[in-house]
């Protein structure tokens, strides 16, 4: 692994902002950046505390656990923490910090040094204790790129037999209560635009399913309205726009996934979905996590470059006991290169 990062080709660049350090970000970073199979010509910047990545390194060492990378080999953009914080133990100088590593992480991308950025996960009730009032990361990179929209969308390669599993969430960090009022025809619209030029990366003529709203997707009007109302026509209008598309929906949410599910462990078929659009966060994350916790990888698309992360939180419960997993991680590494490979 090259360094410094001065005079890297940037298109080999990964910026890594290190995410909350009472969490176990640092840990799957370290973890993550040992793999072999990582892209050979990859070079992870870090941008973080390069103190608390050797605290960390020099703690999992002790408890035995290898391979791990050394922060001495590392690249580090150096922001150093005032004092050291403990594991688990996340306050408003954790949360100022990871939120700081963020905004400089992004700088890097918007100033066209780097191909990439990924990110560990942050605690948003700290950032909020520090100040920051943001819904996530995602909705802080849309500010600070001055992008018009940004889509979280969850992506999985199944280990079984390499088929993808995507999941595009039409709302995200907003109360249960407010999600009838922030979906429109004009969003859905909108995130199913994005979800078919995600799933076209992969195939010309993917199909998209999507979830309703309502339980059994309103059972035609007794268990909620808003398929009747505005749903299903919009998605009929969509449909005559986009022949290429075999688009299914509104579908029951309990069983949308269902085919996805197969098809994740070992049988595709021709009616599995290439991409599923969730009408709300955990509508769409709670199949996701179910499914492919340890390989679904977070994705921000609509910025001017890709941001991925894992789909995994900062774990304060395991933080600093050597047991947290790095495959979403190391997931979410690797994606950022092949997913801004020219195609
Ligand atoms: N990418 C991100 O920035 C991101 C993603 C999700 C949640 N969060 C934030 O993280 C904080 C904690 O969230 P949460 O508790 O809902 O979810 P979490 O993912 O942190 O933890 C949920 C459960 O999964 C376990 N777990 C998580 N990651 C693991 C790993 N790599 N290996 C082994 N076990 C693991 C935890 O120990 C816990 O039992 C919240 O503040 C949340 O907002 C951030
Ligand atoms: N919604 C994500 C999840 O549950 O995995 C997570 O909170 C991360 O969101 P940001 O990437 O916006 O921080």
């Amino acid at each position: 692994m090259a360094m410094p990062s001065e005079g890297f080709d940037a298109n080999q660049l990964i910026v890594i902002a290190i995410g909350d350090p009472a969490g176990i970000g640092m840990e799957v970073t370290l973890k993550a950046l040992a793999s072999p199979s990582l892209p050979s010509k990859l070079h992870p910047q870090l941008v973080g505390c390069r103190k608390s990545l050797e605290l960390t390194y020099a703690q999992l060492q002790a408890q035995g656990i290898s391979p791990l990378a050394n922060p001495k080999n590392l690249d580090i953009k150096d922001l150093p923490l005032k004092s050291t914080l403990k594991p688990g133990y996340p306050t408003a100088q954790s949360g100022a910090a990871s939120f700081l590593w963020l905004t400089k992480a992004t700088e890097l991308l918007l100033k066209g040094r780097a191909r990439a950025l990924v990110t560990a996960p942050i605690a948003k009730h700290a950032w909020h204790a520090a100040g920051h009032h943001y819904p996530g990361q995602t909705e802080r990179l849309k500010e600070l790129v001055g992008a018009d929209q940004a889509s979280m969308l969850f992506t999985a390669i199944s280990p079984q037999n390499g088929w993808r599993l995507n999941t595009l969430l039409a709302t995200t960090h907003i109360p249960l209560a407010a999600v009838p009022k922030v979906l429109t025809p004009e969003l859905v619209r909108a995130k199913l635009n994005v979800l078919k030029a995600f799933c076209q990366r992969f195939k010309t003529d993917p199909s998209i399913a999507v979830a309703g709203l309502n339980p059994h997707a309103g059972e035609q009007g007794q268990l909620g309205h808003e398929e009747l109302k505005w749903l299903i026509p919009m998605l009929n209008k969509w449909k005559t726009e986009h022949p290429e598309i075999q688009l299914d929906g509104p579908l029951p949410p309990d069983t949308c996934w269902l085919s996805a599910a197969k098809a994740w462990h070992g049988n595709p078929c021709a009616q599995t979905p290439d991409g599923i659009l969730a009408l709300y966060h955990d509508q769409g994350l709670i199949p996701m996590k179910l499914l492919a916790f340890d390989s679904a990888v977070n994705t921000t698309l609509g910025l001017p470059f890709l941001r991925t992360s894992p789909d995994h939180g900062t774990a304060f419960d395991i933080a600093g006991k050597g047991c947290a997993r790095a495959d979403s991680m190391l997931a979410a590494l690797k994606a950022a290169w092949e997913l801004t490979e020219s195609r």
